[in-house]
């Protein structure tokens, strides 16, 4: 059982979530009962051997998988309550999500590729997307595409990308996992400074114990449980 929440409401609140992935072949539990807050404007990571199932929890949290059991609120959605189309609507609306292999799409400019989410979420705000462009040192990159970008640069668009739309929560998986030490060190330091700026919550799945350090909380999961 989770301890019990204090009566100001979190903006994310998982609670005994349980999760197997079964096949002809077999099943694996992953989670057997995570339970995890994340307040307002605190930043968490989420830390764990490899297999302890981070991603699987990231994804469910932003409705890209369905739960066995359990409960996610996302500050008043009962997010296992909804839909795919209600998931679909989440995670276009209310959430940022940033994931290791950058995920930009292709075809599009990197101006275009900052714009898309907060167009398609109806919520695009030029002032706000250029004050991303300058914090994130995109201004001479606008016209290029992801493929010629560097790695870090390309980070820099998806972070730029998913805090478009001013989300109340940012998800990250392995946001730099992909990245050399030093441009990792580069991309964290601009996505810390503009997560404050927003005030979003934020919960990144990290392996480095060191980038882990530099947010509010570190979790742990292990056997299925969070601590
Ligand atoms: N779609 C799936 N079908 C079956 N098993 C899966 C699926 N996705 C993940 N798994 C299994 O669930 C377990 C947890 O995987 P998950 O990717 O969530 O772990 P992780 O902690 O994020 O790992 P890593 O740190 O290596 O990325 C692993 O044993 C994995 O093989």
């Amino acid at each position: 059982m989770c301890v019990p929440t204090p009566s100001k409401a979190p903006m994310l609140d998982v609670q005994n979530l349980t999760k197997t992935y079964r096949s002809a072949q077999e099943r694996i539990t992953v989670l057997r009962g995570a339970c995890l807050r994340v307040d307002a404007g605190e930043s968490v990571a989420l830390t764990g051997e490899s297999g302890s199932g981070k991603s699987t929890l990231l994804h469910l949290i932003a409705g890209l998988d369905q739960a066995d059991g359990g409960s996610i609120r996302l500050n008043e959605t009962e997010v296992t309550a909804l839909a795919d189309r209600g998931r679909a609507a989440l995670r276009r609306d209310r959430l940022g999500l940033v994931f290791q292999q950058f995920n930009l799409i292709p075809s599009l400019t990197v101006a275009d590729n900052l714009a898309f989410q907060s167009r398609i979420a109806g919520r695009h705000n030029s002032q706000w997307q250029s004050e991303l462009v300058d914090r994130l040192g995109l201004g001479d990159l606008l016209n290029r595409y992801p493929e010629q970008l560097s790695g870090g640069q390309q980070q820099r668009v998806a972070i730029g990308r998913a805090l478009a739309v001013r989300p109340p929560l940012l998800l990250a998986d392995e946001p730099t996992g992909n990245l050399d030490e030093a441009t990792a060190d580069e991309v964290m330091d601009l996505a810390r400074d503009l997560i404050k700026r927003t005030g979003c919550s934020f919960l990144m799945v990290t392996h480095s114990a060191r980038l882990a350090a530099t947010l509010d909380r570190q979790v742990l999961l292990s056997a299925g449980l969070i601590s």
